[in-house]
């Protein structure tokens, strides 16, 4: 019986994020589409050659994108909204790509070669990572047709470089289910997807792909009666149709769709044993013998090292009984590339930690013994054992002082001193705000100035006077702006922010953090995300001192600006060895310290951002509930503590949470403000629906387009807001932070977004 390697899919952004880079110019129109698609094919070859030297024996291809897989995958299949031009576009054609993912604020009709003024698509997390997915719109009447090739493209650039690989397919049914249809259900799409998925199996064939891996992570969600006959039609008509299948499942255990998956006529399978290890049992017992499984026993969505003794311990048996593939649990595009990489890490932190890069080379090792026996790597097996000994035994990660403030935490910490309705009476006196009140969420762009005087401050370039002295000029020209140009609820900026979970991390104990451990988070868009370790405590005021120069500056008010303690939790890499709800709440303690010293230096209005409260949700709904308990709960720790005339806002960006708005509405916020602008405000009909009591501030602007929409567009969506809620409760605000944006787009957009409240505000003079 032989054991042998795959990766599921390698980060594609590169070991020093060469692709971001390389997009950003092309969108600057500095480097040539030729440029772009060099970078990307040097990525291409030199991800192959890694993985390959490391021992992976499947080597992935088409695990590559210029942007998403789940855009390559509607582009692919010709699914391209009539407003990008629809059918008549060339699914191949770089500019409709990227509109349908960026939007464009050209002045063509999208047939010629300059791409219209259109929106984006619209953007949310896949399953419950941080990384973004550009929606699949269906709209009614379209055709679907097998347009662009890039699945065998990519394979076959893979063969010309002596690389055989097994070519990765987002998978019909997963990407049906992620779909959205606009006057059809996408289902009633199905055959004729499965048509086309035929049809490129057949190509692949005729190429001489001997295995295709075809992604269906939904099967690791609840399923709806519709998509489990889709996936038995499905695979009766795929699994004759070329190469082999592995099924490929990830982000969780097979649960109650593992009869279903068992009867579906595919070659191999591959399943999540880091989210669900209990699962193997069962797997093995109802899948037929001559299934080819791969086990997903690496962890691809965090980066500790692996217990490679017990898993040698647990495999053995059934690897002397059948082939086995050892995997990552999903593709590794969700961690960093290389842990080589990071210069400035403390040595006895990294010994336990393992990236992209580090984990096939577990695989390797893994595969290496059970294949040979303990005594061909008698070295490696040591110095695995010896780090992972370290870190379980380690006084670093212990932190009495913590456990003591968390056993001593009461159900009166969680509760605000009077109910919404009596402390937004209060709030109205303190804040004497106008109606329709005008806000943003936090940050204002990162310039590249901002960003290369970090680098300088880093780099030991620039002092730490001089650095300082940066940022508050920064921050004074931007409240000298919003003064100016007429918002209500004023922000200091968070110029001097990284990230707003990577400056927390930074400043907290029990958090390590990389120089190089970038994640793609959407498109050219990375993050680092912190490395939580051990117990979690603030040791000093973390953003008090950057609130008081703002305000000092200004009569306005200034929102104090956190980031919460679940999104802190879903946007690190956080320690295994704990319940993840005891690591939450030693972070929510930690914020609501800074909280109760921002409103003891005067802060009025702080907002604690919870964007990632929704992203964490577990996948199957029966656990939704404990996970949502203590979330909240969290939330209110951290926020509680401040009397009744202080306002707490929060913000949720990209979130679908209209099936836990009970739960959103336990946080208690005086203030929410979310996504809807790339939505249509569609959110807001289950705010009306559940009687949502706060106030809610609904994304006007959609923040991660380039494209300035104009007063008018605001008005309307602002009105189609009023359409489900009370006008009271209505504030005015973009749908995120401004980081990302550039000072020529925010300007005349935040312009217009004044203005837009202004007329909202004469309106409802008029109306009354
Ligand atoms: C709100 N969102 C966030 C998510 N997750 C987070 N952890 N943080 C978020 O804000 N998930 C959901 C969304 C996703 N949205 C975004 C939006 C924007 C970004 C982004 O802009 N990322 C930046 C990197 C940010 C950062 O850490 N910057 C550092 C390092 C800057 C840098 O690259 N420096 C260069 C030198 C620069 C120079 O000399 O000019 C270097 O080090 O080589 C910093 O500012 O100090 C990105 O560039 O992708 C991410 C998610
Ligand atoms: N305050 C943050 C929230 C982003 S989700 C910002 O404005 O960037
Ligand atoms: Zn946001």
């Amino acid at each position: 019986m032989t054991v042998t390697v795959a990766t599921l899919g390698f980060p594609r952004i590169g070991p020093r994020r060469e692709l971001k880079f390389a997009l950003e110019k092309f969108w600057a129109g500095t480097m040539t589409r030729m440029e772009l698609e060099k970078t990307a094919a040097d990525l291409r070859r030199a991800n192959w050659a890694r993985q390959d030297e490391l021992g992976a024996d499947w080597l992935p291809s088409n695990d590559f994108s210029l942007y998403d897989h789940v855009l390559d995958t509607s582009v692919m299949l010709g699914a391209i909204p009539a407003r990008y031009g629809g059918e008549r576009m060339d699914p191949a054609d770089l500019e409709t790509y990227f509109a349908m993912a960026r939007g464009a604020a050209g002045t063509g009709d999208c047939c010629g070669n300059a791409p219209a003024n259109v929106t984006a698509g619209e953007m949310t997390k896949w399953f419950d990572t941080n990384y973004h997915f550009i929606v699949p719109e269906i709209e009614s009447g379209c055709t679907l047709r097998l347009g662009h090739f890039k699945p065998l493209e990519e394979y076959r650039e893979a063969r010309a470089q002596g690389f055989e690989t097994r070519p990765v397919l987002l998978g019909p049914i997963t990407w049906l289910s992620l779909a959205k249809g606009r006057g059809v259900d996408p289902f009633d799409l199905l055959d004729d997807v499965l048509g086309h998925y035929a049809t490129l199996l057949r190509l692949f064939a005729q190429a001489g792909a001997a295995w295709v891996q075809i992604d269906e992570p939904i099967l690791a969600t609840d399923l709806s009666e519709r998509q489990r006959r889709a996936f038995t039609r499905a695979y009766a008509k795929l699994a004759g149709a070329g190469p082999k299948l592995m099924l490929t499942t990830y982000f969780g255990g097979l649960g109650d769709n593992l009869g279903l998956t068992a009867s579906l006529p595919v070659a191999g399978l591959h399943i999540d044993l880091v989210r669900a290890p209990d699962q193997l049992g069962a797997v093995v017992e109802s899948v037929p013998e001559d299934r080819l499984l791969s086990l997903g026993v690496v962890d691809g969505r965090n980066v500790w090292r692996t217990d490679i003794a017990s898993l040698i311990d647990r495999l053995a048996p059934l690897a002397a009984e059948r082939d086995l593939v050892l995997a990552p649990s999903c593709s590794l595009l969700h961690v960093p590339v290389d842990l080589a990489l990071e210069t400035r890490l403390d040595e006895e932190v990294r010994q336990w930690l393992a990236f992209a890069v580090q984990k096939i080379e577990e695989l390797d090792l893994l595969k290496r013994v059970l294949n040979h026996g303990r005594e061909v790597v008698p070295e490696e097996l040591e110095v695995a054992e010896k780090a992972l000994a370290s870190r379980h035994l380690s006084a670093r990660i212990h932190d009495p002082a913590v456990g003591v403030r968390v056993a001593g935490l009461t159900p009166a910490m969680r509760e605000r001193g009077a109910s919404y309705v009596e402390r937004a009476r209060v709030q109205a006196d303190v804040l004497a705000l106008p109606a329709f009140p005008t806000t943003t969420i936090g940050s204002f762009p990162q310039t590249r100035e901002v960003r290369k005087a970090r680098a300088e401050y880093k780099r030991g370039a620039m002092d730490e006077a001089a650095y300082g002295a940066f940022l508050r000029a920064e921050t004074e020209r931007a409240i000298r702006w919003q003064e100016e140009v007429g918002l209500d609820l004023l922000v200091h900026g968070e110029f001097e922010r990284n990230d707003m979970v990577q400056y927390f991390g930074e400043k907290l104990a029990g958090f390590a953090f990389t120089v190089s451990g970038w994640v793609q988070s959407y498109g050219s868009r990375c993050v680092r995300p912190p490395i939580l370790y051990g117990d979690v405590s603030r040791s000093a005021p973390m953003t008090v001192d950057w609130w008081r120069y703002a305000q000092d500056l200004t009569d306005k008010p200034v929102k104090g600006m956190l980031t919460g303690p679940v999104t802190i939790l879903n946007w690190s890499f956080v320690r295994d060895d704990q319940p993840r709800d005891e690591t939450c709440r030693q972070i929510a303690l930690a914020i609501r310290d800074e909280v109760l010293d921002l409103e003891g230096a005067g802060c009025k209005a702080i907002q604690i951002d919870e964007a990632a409260l929704r992203e964490g949700l577990p996948l199957r709904r029966r656990d939704w509930q404990s996970y949502l308990d203590w979330a909240v709960d969290c939330f209110r720790l951290a926020a509680a503590g401040v009397g009744n005339g202080t306002q707490i806002h929060t913000h949720m960006c990209y979130s679908e949470f209209n099936d836990i708005l009970p739960s959103i509405g336990k946080m208690d916020a005086d203030v929410i403000s979310i996504e809807t602008a790339r939505s249509q405000m569609e959110l807001l009909e289950a705010f009306a629906q559940y009687r949502y009591p706060g106030a809610i501030g609904p994304g006007v602007y959609d923040i991660h387009s380039a494209r300035v929409p104009d007063e008018d567009e605001m008005v309307a969506l602002m009105r189609l807001a009023q359409t489900h809620l009370r006008p009271e409760q209505l504030w005015v605000n973009p749908d995120c932070g401004l980081k990302t944006r550039a000072w020529k787009e925010v300007k005349p957009a935040i312009a217009s977004m004044v203005g837009a409240a202004r007329k909202l505000r004469s309106k409802a003079q008029v109306g009354a």
